[in-house]
């Protein structure tokens, strides 16, 4: 059984009281302990009961970095759309900068962090559908697990105001106490299946990538993403654990996230990163133009090499290339990558790829990068202004959170966002499914239409629905 100390956390409130009278405004005190290693999914699923609603869950493709939130000790949400980057991190660094930290260790990932993500057009009209997900939305978890190279830390983040006093340090270690108690738990399950799918206006969406493509071949735009939904209703709740173990299990080269809001979750397996920043290094990927899978090692081998020199897919990827490179040489100093296109595979699915790593010109920001890259032309297309307008313009779906960034910032400034594709919206008993691709002047819609259908297995496949 994995103990928890009790620590100096009194010490910490009562200076957090004191500086709260001084300022007159609340104070975050946070502390970590190295504690002893515990699975992800079981720290995720003991806040089942006293936080559903409020975890959220990442795993880094490497398995470097796993960070699960419990609680929601302040939420940083806003639907304005212009500098909405440049607001978040505003915000973040005001709520840090009078926090009182106990933290003697020197790694990414432990300590306060905000954990989420922002929509992928804050211009986009909105529908019902992503209600519960406001265009920026964060939260400074009151409980995180973290797994950093394989050292395990628990971080416990409290907000002091003037008006508290030191029964606050006990009602958190009461609430700490019934969390370690819960991890003996079994995994709660629950049978659900899948009774129906429902792909939102398959053909209506073909005739939109015909109509895209005959404007590519006039010239002004040279690509543009098209995504659709498929929704899916269950016999009863989805239970998230679940189709996260499954995700776990099947997409283990993906990031692995899920982010709950008010009642919905927000999860997926995606192989994109958008963008890390350790230090002054920032890391990057160029990732798109898609193949299947093969049957076997030698089917599987013969199409990667199709992809690698099949010229619809190869201009697909060199567009994403090229905004990259020059998105990474204006804030860095040096940038690095391979001069030959690799596959990047999972489960499913292979794709072109380019990783890009640079080092920051000082002062760079990780949240600064996110918004000189989103969307990339994986996701929107080139010219971006452009493609963004025609998305919003032809496009039926209402991305919500889907392609665009969601990640982790710590206190330091040191973080990670993936780009969230193959992703889905869980709402109780049904579940919307996203995936795009890369439309281009050589795009066929049926192709296309097939290719998104690969894109949805991964999900699909996790929530129970195919193989
Ligand atoms: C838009 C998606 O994938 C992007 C990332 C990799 C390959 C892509 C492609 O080949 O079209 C897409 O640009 C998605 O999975 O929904
Ligand atoms: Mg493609």
């Amino acid at each position: 059984m994995v103990t928890i100390q009790e620590t100096e956390l009194k010490e910490g409130i009562l200076k957090a009281i004191e500086r709260a009278k001084a300022l007159s405004k609340p104070v975050l005190v946070s502390e970590v302990q190295e504690i002893n290693h515990i699975e992800p999914l079981t720290f995720f699923a003991a806040g089942h009961e006293p936080f559903l609603g409020e975890r959220f869950f990442w795993k880094d493709p490497a398995d470097e970095t796993f960070i699960i939130g419990l609680g929601i000790c302040k939420q940083i949400q806003s639907d304005q759309a212009a500098d909405r980057f440049f607001l978040v991190e505003e915000e973040w660094k005001n709520f840090i900068e009078d926090a009182i930290i106990d933290n003697p260790f020197q790694l990414n990932g432990i300590g306060p962090l905000m954990f989420g993500g922002f929509s992928f057009d804050p211009y986009k009209e909105k529908t019902r559908l992503w209600s519960k997900y406001s265009d920026s939305l964060f939260h400074i978890p009151k409980f995180m697990y973290s797994e950093i190279n394989g050292r395990t830390f628990f971080t416990t983040n409290i907000v002091c105001t003037q008006h508290d006093d030191l029964s606050l340090a006990e009602a958190v270690q009461k609430e700490r106490r019934t969390l370690f108690t819960a991890l003996a738990d079994d995994i709660y399950q629950e049978k659900y299946e899948l009774i129906n799918e429902d792909e939102i206006n398959p053909e209506k969406w073909k005739d939109t990538v015909a109509e895209v493509v005959n404007e590519l071949k006039q010239g002004e735009l040279n690509k543009v993403v098209l995504a659709r939904e498929t929704r899916l209703h269950f016999s009863q709740s989805i239970q998230l654990e679940q189709v996260l173990m499954n995700l776990f299990k099947l997409q283990r080269e993906s990031f692995i996230f899920a982010f709950e809001s008010n009642g919905d979750c927000f999860i997926g397996a995606s192989p994109e990163r958008l963008v890390k920043k350790s230090g002054a290094s920032f890391f990057t990927t160029c990732l798109a133009g898609s193949i299947a899978r093969g049957k076997t090692e030698e089917e599987d081998r013969v199409l990667g090499d199709t992809l690698l020199a099949d010229p619809k897919n190869i201009i697909e990827h060199e567009y994403v290339v090229r905004m990259i490179k020059a998105a990474m040489e204006e804030v860095c100093e040096e940038v690095t990558m391979p001069s030959k296109t690799q596959l990047l595979k999972t489960r499913d699915i292979q794709h072109l790829y380019t990783p890009v790593t640079g080092k920051a010109k000082k002062d760079t920001s990780l949240l600064l990068l996110v918004d000189r890259l989103h969307p990339t032309p994986a996701l929107g297309g080139l010219p971006k202004e452009k493609a963004v307008e025609k998305i919003r313009e032809v496009e039926e779906l209402d991305r919500g959170f889907y392609g665009a960034p969601l990640g982790w910032v710590d206190y330091k400034g040191n973080g990670e966002f993936a780009v969230s594709i193959r992703s889905g919206l869980i709402q109780g008993d049904e579940a919307s499914l996203f995936a795009g691709c890369g439309v281009v002047e050589d795009s066929n819609p049926e192709s296309e239409y097939v290719e998104t259908k690969i894109k949805f297995r991964p999900m699909l496949t996790a929530l129970g629905g195919s193989n």
